[in-house]
C-alpha cells in the first residue's frame, strides 16, 4: 500500500454539494493508497497529457487528475464532473509548468489530433460571454499599456495576450481574464493581466508574483537535503514548480484527513486558508527587525494574513508569546474562530502564555490593569492621571464629558462640546501623559485644527481637571485612559521581567486611538517581527487620524498595500469606492492612502439603488427585496446570508419590527456573534457593527447618499474635525457597501434627509462619539 500527496485545485475545490461527501471518501482512499479497489484510477487513450487520470467517484461521477511519479505518487486534483464531462476534460486538459515564468498551470489544448488548427497557440480561450468590443462605443484607449509581446515574455499564452492587448471595454475584458469552471485559464495569468489593466507595471507583476523573498522562496523549497537536479520535462520538475508562490495561489498540498474535509466542505469560502495570492504569502512569510504594516481596500484579505502569520509564527517557535488585538470585541472573537479553523493545534491562550492570546484592544488593557497590584497601578495612574488611584476598574458614565461641558462656563461656547473635549483629552492630553494645567499650556498641539490661546487652554484644563475629578468619586476610568494606565504597568513590568509578548498583530489598525498604541508598543520590545499591523486608511470609522510614528512605532520603509479584493463583485466595489471619492485618506505612516489599483476578479449584478418617499416606503421596499433574495435562494437551494445594514441603533429596531409586521422575519444582531444569518433569518445590525462581516447580499438601509451625515453635527468646533466627521459617515458606506459579496442593494429617502438637516438644532452637549464598545 502506497500513501499518495494530494494536491488540490482552486476551481476543483467548488464541489457541488451532493458530491462532497462521495468525493471526500474518494479522495482520502487515494491519499491512503492508490490502488485501492473501487477508485479504477485509470489512464485515458488519446489525451493530450500522458499524467491524466480518471478516478470513479460514484456511479455517475469521475474526477480528473494528473499523476505524478516520486517516491510516492502525487495526484494533482483537476476537478469532479459527470462522466461524460469528465472524460472531455481528460483528453484536452494539460497540466504543465509554464515555459517562461516556471510557474504550475493547467491548460486545455485540442484534441491532439488538430494542433494544426490554431497554429498560434493551442489553449483554448472561451469566448467572453459579454459583447465584443467591436460592438461598444469605440474608445481611443486600449486598457493594457503593455504589448503582446511583452505579456509573452511574461508567460502569458500568446493568444490571450493578443486578445487582451486589443481590448478597450471594461466587461469585456473582466469577462475575458475572470477565470471559469470552463475557461481553465491559469490563477496567475488572470491576476496579471487585472494588475496590469489597474494600474500595475510589468515589473510590478514580476516582483509580486515570481520574485518571492528568501524566506518564502525556502518555505517551497522540499527540504534540507542537497536538492538533485531536476530533469526537464520531468514529475519532478512539475513537483518543484508546484511550490513556486504563483503556482499556491491555485495548487494546495492537502495535509491530512481534516484538512481534506475542511477545504472540501467550505469549497470556495475555505479558499483563504490554502490558496494565498504571492505578496499575501510574502507577508505571512517576512521577517523584519521591527514593525510591519499591511494596507488595503476593504476584502483585499489583510485579517487573511493577519491570521496565517499569527499561526506561522506560532508554528516557528512554539515558546513564543504572541498577542492578537483588533478594536472590537467581536472583531476579536471573529479573529479567534478564523485562527481557530485555520489551525486548530494553534494554542489560543491567556496574556503572557506560550500561544497566540486573542483579544479585543480595550480587554487588553483592562486584563492588564486586574492583573496588576494596586501599589503598581497607582504608580501607573499616578503617571496618566497626576494621582495614585488604584481605583480605576469601574466604567465612566457615557455623559459624563457633556456634563463637565455644561459645567465650566469660561468655556467658548463653540467648545463646550463633549466631542471637543473627548478628542482633545484623547489625543492631546493623555498621550502627553499631561498632569497639570502648566502641562497643558506648554503642550503643543499639532494636527488639532483649533487654535486656544491660553485663556481658553486654562478653561480646557478646568474641564480635564473636573473630569477626572468625577472619575476619581465614582472610582472608575474610560477606555482611553485605561489603555494609558495598562501601558505604564507594563512598562514599568520591563525593568523586572522583560516584556509580556514576544510578537504583537494588530487589525483594522486605522481605528486605533494613540493610548491603544502605546500599549500596543508597551507589550512589546524592539525585536525582530515585534509589531504587524493590518490596516486601511478608508474605513477609519471611530476616532481621529493617529500617525505611528508619535507612539514609537516606526513602519515607513516596511509597508505594503494589498490591491486584489476576494470578498465583492468589481460592480459592489466601484460603487463603495465612489463613496469616498473627492476626498483625501491618509494611512498610519501619514502619507496618503490611496484605492489606485484596487480591484475584484469576480462580476456580478450592479448595486440597486431605490429611492424612496419616507419611513414607511422605505420599509416596503426593503421588506420586498429581502422577499425577492429568500425566495431566490430557496429556489437555487444555495444557502446565502442575508443582511440589512444602517446607522444607528434606533433605526435597526424599527427596522427589525417593521420587517417582522411585513412578513420578513428579520432578527437585529447586537453584541455576540452574528449567528449563521441564513436566508430563513436575514440578519438586521448597524454599520458600526458590521465591521469586519460578510454577507451573500447586502441591503443598506435608509442612506444618507448625500454623506453629510448626522455626526457631523455637533464637529462645528474646527472646519477640519467637521470634515473628519463627514469623511467618517462617508467610509462608514464604504464599509458597509463591501460586506456585500455578490449583491447590494440601497433604499433610501433623499427628502427626508434634506428636511433632517434643515431641521438640526444645536444638541452640543448630548453628543458623544460613537464609542467601539456601543457599536
Ligand atoms: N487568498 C485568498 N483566496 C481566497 N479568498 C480569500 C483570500 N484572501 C482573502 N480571501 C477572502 O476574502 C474575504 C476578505 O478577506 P479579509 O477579511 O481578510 O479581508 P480584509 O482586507 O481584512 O477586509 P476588511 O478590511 O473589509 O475587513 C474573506 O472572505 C476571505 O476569506
Amino acid at each position: 500500500m502506497a500513501e499518495s500527496t494530494l494536491i488540490m485545485t482552486k476551481q476543483a475545490n467548488d464541489i457541488d454539494g451532493s458530491v462532497k461527501q462521495k468525493a471526500y471518501t474518494f479522495l482520502q482512499k487515494l491519499i491512503n493508497d492508490d490502488s485501492a479497489p473501487g477508485l479504477h484510477i485509470e489512464p485515458i487513450v488519446g489525451a493530450v497529457d500522458r499524467r491524466v487520470r480518471t478516478g470513479r467517484v460514484d456511479d455517475k461521477y469521475r474526477a480528473v487528475l494528473f499523476k505524478l511519479a516520486g517516491e510516492t505518487p502525487t495526484y494533482v486534483v483537476h476537478g469532479i464532473w459527470m462522466h461524460d464531462e469528465a472524460i472531455r476534460q481528460a483528453r484536452i486538459t494539460k497540466f504543465r509548468m509554464n515555459p517562461v515564468n516556471g510557474v504550475a498551470e493547467i491548460i486545455q489544448e485540442e484534441a491532439a489530433a488538430e494542433p494544426e488548427t490554431q497554429p498560434e497557440s493551442r489553449l483554448a480561450v472561451v469566448e467572453p460571454e459579454v459583447a465584443a468590443p467591436a460592438e461598444e462605443p469605440p474608445r481611443p484607449q486600449p486598457l493594457l499599456s503593455v504589448s503582446m509581446a511583452e505579456l509573452v515574455e511574461l508567460g502569458i499564452d500568446s493568444r490571450l495576450a493578443q486578445r487582451a492587448v486589443q481590448m478597450t471595454d471594461d466587461r469585456a475584458f473582466n469577462a475575458l481574464v475572470t477565470p471559469s469552471p470552463t475557461s481553465q485559464l491559469p490563477t496567475w495569468q488572470s491576476e496579471a493581466l487585472l494588475a496590469l489593466a489597474t494600474g500595475s507595471s510589468l515589473d510590478d507583476v514580476r516582483r509580486d508574483l515570481f520574485e518571492a523573498p528568501e524566506e518564502v522562496a525556502a518555505e517551497g523549497r522540499v527540504d534540507s537535503a542537497p536538492e538533485e537536479p531536476v530533469v526537464p520535462g520531468s514529475d519532478q520538475e512539475l513537483i518543484a514548480a508546484l511550490k513556486k508562490p504563483a503556482s499556491q495561489m491555485q495548487f494546495a498540498k492537502i495535509k491530512g484527513a481534516d484538512e481534506l474535509r475542511r477545504v472540501i466542505e467550505d469549497g470556495d469560502f475555505g479558499a483563504w486558508r490554502v490558496f494565498l495570492h504571492p505578496v499575501q504569502r510574502t507577508w505571512v512569510q517576512k521577517n523584519t527587525n521591527g514593525p510591519l504594516r499591511l494596507a488595503g481596500g476593504a476584502g483585499t484579505g489583510k485579517t487573511v494574513v493577519l491570521v496565517h502569520r499569527a499561526r506561522r509564527l506560532a508554528n516557528d517557535r512554539p515558546d513564543a508569546r504572541i498577542v492578537m488585538t483588533t478594536f472590537t470585541r467581536n472583531l476579536a472573537d471573529d479573529l479567534a474562530s478564523s485562527l481557530k479553523s485555520l489551525d486548530p493545534q494553534v494554542p489560543q491562550v491567556g496574556l503572557g502564555e506560550n500561544g497566540v492570546h486573542v483579544t479585543g484592544i480595550d480587554a487588553l488593557a483592562s486584563a492588564v490593569i486586574r492583573s496588576a497590584q494596586p501599589g503598581e497601578l497607582a504608580a501607573a495612574a499616578q503617571k496618566v492621571l497626576g494621582a495614585a488611584r488604584a481605583d480605576v476598574g469601574g466604567r465612566v458614565d457615557n455623559h459624563l464629558w457633556g456634563t463637565v461641558a455644561g459645567e465650566v462656563s469660561e468655556l467658548p461656547e463653540k467648545l463646550r462640546n463633549a466631542r471637543f473635549l473627548e478628542s482633545e483629552y484623547e489625543m492631546v492630553v493623555l498621550p502627553n501623559r499631561i498632569v497639570d494645567e502648566a502641562g497643558y499650556l506648554r503642550v503643543r498641539r499639532p494636527g488639532r485644527g483649533v487654535r486656544l490661546n491660553k485663556g481658553v487652554r486654562q478653561a480646557v484644563w478646568q474641564a480635564v481637571a473636573r473630569y477626572r475629578e468625577e472619575e476619581a468619586l465614582q472610582g472608575c476610568a474610560d477606555f482611553a485612559e485605561k489603555a494609558a494606565i495598562a501601558a505604564e504597568c507594563l512598562k514599568a513590568r520591563v525593568a523586572d521581567g522583560g516584556h509580556v509578548a514576544d510578537h504583537v498583530l494588530v487589525d483594522e489598525g486605522q481605528d486605533l486611538k494613540p493610548s491603544h498604541w502605546m500599549l500596543i508598543r508597551a507589550l512589546v520590545g524592539a525585536r525582530a517581527n515585534d509589531i504587524f499591523i493590518a490596516e486601511d486608511g478608508h474605513q477609519r470609522i471611530y476616532g481621529q487620524k493617529v500617525v505611528l510614528s508619535h507612539y514609537g512605532i516606526e513602519t515607513r520603509g516596511r509597508s505594503r498595500r494589498l490591491t486584489l479584493n476576494y470578498r465583492t463583485t468589481a460592480e459592489n466595489l466601484r460603487w463603495a469606492t465612489a463613496r469616498l471619492k473627492g476626498l483625501d485618506y491618509a494611512d498610519l505612516d501619514g502619507q496618503e492612502d490611496t484605492v489606485d489599483g484596487y480591484r475584484s476578479a469576480r462580476h456580478g449584478a450592479e448595486p440597486v439603488v431605490k429611492s424612496c418617499s419616507g419611513l414607511v416606503e422605505e420599509l416596503d421596499v426593503t421588506a420586498e427585496v429581502l422577499r425577492g433574495w429568500i425566495s431566490e435562494a430557496r429556489q437555487s437551494g444555495r444557502s446565502e446570508a442575508l443582511a440589512v445594514l444602517m446607522r444607528d441603533k434606533q433605526q435597526r429596531d424599527r427596522v427589525v419590527s417593521g420587517l417582522n409586521e411585513r412578513g420578513v422575519a428579520a432578527r437585529a444582531v447586537d453584541r455576540g456573534g452574528v449567528g449563521a444569518g441564513g436566508v430563513d433569518e436575514p440578519v438586521v445590525m448597524t454599520m458600526h457593527r458590521a465591521k469586519g462581516t460578510e454577507f451573500t447580499k447586502v441591503l443598506l438601509f435608509d442612506v444618507d447618499l448625500e454623506g453629510a451625515g448626522r455626526m457631523s453635527h455637533g464637529y462645528d468646533f474646527s472646519e477640519e474635525d467637521q470634515a473628519d466627521a463627514q469623511k467618517r459617515e462617508r467610509s462608514l458606506l464604504y464599509v458597509a457597501a463591501s460586506r456585500a459579496r455578490d449583491e447590494l442593494a440601497i433604499v433610501h429617502s433623499l427628502k427626508k434627509y434634506r428636511g433632517r438637516s434643515e431641521a438640526r438644532g444645536p444638541e452640543k452637549n448630548q453628543n458623544r462619539p460613537v464609542h467601539n464598545d456601543q457599536d
